[in-house]
């Protein structure tokens, strides 16, 4: 029996919540484009393409303002909502930094002293974490640079890192006054050891890309620098040509000394490209455009529950604690990284804060006098 007596609306529809307002092209912005699915002869497909998400605050080294924010969560969502998008590449400006987490001139002038704005604030940056977590396509992160902070943790919602190999993978939080719950307290266990995870974590240490290939906290690190003689160089500060000397593995951790000095001297005449960066991730999109796209959907998604467990356990919590936080140590060391340039130091005075502790001085503006640095002369 032909079915041609059942009515059909076939007028596609708009799924989309949000016009291109959250979006621009100056900085401070996030920037959502287009491009066309490439081919392995790298030619561009017909119909096909891939959403780019782009942090442009090259100068703040990608840290994300509030408006920024919007920009993510309306650039996941438009992605997720566009039939004809594949996967989405979510990436930054320039060659230094993919992301270093909160705008910390923006917390320190005004979120701190501001529980109720920060748990605001708290509350959209979550939910920039759950866009991430909930795109309808794979989400790659294009690492462009030091991914720190709070750019680490939305790194780490992104379903695959493939990094510039000049990329250093760390936290800030504890040394600038907050605690890495926006997603890598969460994060971080699954990604590596769950020791590796909390020295990581509370230390601050910056762990080379190559580093964190080798322990499975990205998929590939890849060279963007040039000598003049167009051959590439992988990032010359960090140890790539040994695995083990003095049974210890060196591979992946940085110079040291004289060599560091020469990495410097080296690293000042190299030019960036990230042609080759580019061409892996193209070829990952390649691989996943010819797959059933909702197997393959279900697939990362069932996945992605695992990330999610604790993460949405624990994110409710972080929206008061962090909050309430403004009004604490974040106070202190938010305005201590933003003040740097007229005390000379980007931290407060740790050992006197302990003492002050210590002996129960309560959290006032006394407090606060003893442990900055003062202004320079
Ligand atoms: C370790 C650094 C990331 C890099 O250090 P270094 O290589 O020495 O560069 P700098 O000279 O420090 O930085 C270059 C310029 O960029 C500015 N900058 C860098 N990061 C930020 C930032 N996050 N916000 C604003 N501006 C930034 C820096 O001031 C320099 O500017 P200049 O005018 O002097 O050229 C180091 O920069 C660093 O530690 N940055 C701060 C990292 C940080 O604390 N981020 C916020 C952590 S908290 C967070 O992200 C959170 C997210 C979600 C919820 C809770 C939360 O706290």
């Amino acid at each position: 029996m032909p079915l041609n007596f059942l009515e059909r609306d076939n007028k596609l529809k708009n799924h989309n919540l949000f016009g291109d307002e959250h979006f621009g092209s100056s900085p401070p912005c996030t920037m959502y484009e287009k491009k066309a699915l490439i081919d392995p002869d790298g030619n561009e497909v017909d119909g096909l393409h891939t959403a780019w998400i782009t942090l442009n605050n090259p100068e703040q080294y990608g840290s994300y303002t509030t408006d920024m924010i919007k920009g993510v969560i309306a650039g996941m969502h438009k992605a997720s909502m566009s039939r004809d998008v594949v996967a989405t590449i979510f990436t930054g400006t320039g060659d230094r930094a993919f992301c270093t987490g909160g705008n910390v001139k923006e917390y320190a002038e005004y979120y701190t002293k501001r529980p109720k704005e920060y748990a605001d604030y708290v509350d959209l940056f979550s939910g920039m974490v759950d866009a991430i977590l909930k795109c309808r396509t794979p989400v790659i992160c294009r690492s462009n640079g030091m991914r720190i902070a709070g750019g680490q943790e939305i790194g780490q919602a992104c379903d695959l890192t493939v990094a510039a190999d000049t990329a250093n993978f760390g936290q800030a939080g504890t040394r600038h006054g907050s605690v890495p719950d926006g997603g890598s307290t969460d994060f971080l266990p699954w990604n590596l050891s769950m020791e590796q995870a909390m020295w990581n974590c509370i230390s601050n240490e910056q762990w080379s890309a190559y580093k964190m290939e080798r322990l499975g906290l990205i998929t590939k690190a890849v060279p963007i620098k040039k000598d003049s003689g167009g051959n590439w160089v992988p990032n010359p500060f960090v140890i790539t040509d040994t695995y083990a000397k003095d049974g210890q593995i060196v591979y992946g951790e940085f110079k040291n000394g004289k060599e560091a000095g020469e990495a410097k001297a080296l690293f000042k005449t190299l030019t960036t490209d990230f042609s080759w960066l580019d061409d892996y991730i193209n070829k990952m999109v390649w691989t996943l455009a010819n797959l059933f796209p909702l197997c393959l959907m279900k697939s990362v998604e069932t996945i992605r529950i695992k990330k999610r467990f604790f993460w949405d356990a624990n994110k409710i919590s972080g929206i008061y604690g962090l909050g309430a936080n403004m009004n604490a140590e974040a106070y202190l060391g938010f305005n201590a990284f933003n003040s740097q340039k007229v005390t000379g130091s980007d931290v407060i005075d740790f050992l006197e804060l302990r003492r002050q502790y210590a002996k129960g001085h309560i959290f006032d503006d006394e407090l606060a006098e003893m442990v900055f640095y003062p202004p320079k002369k």
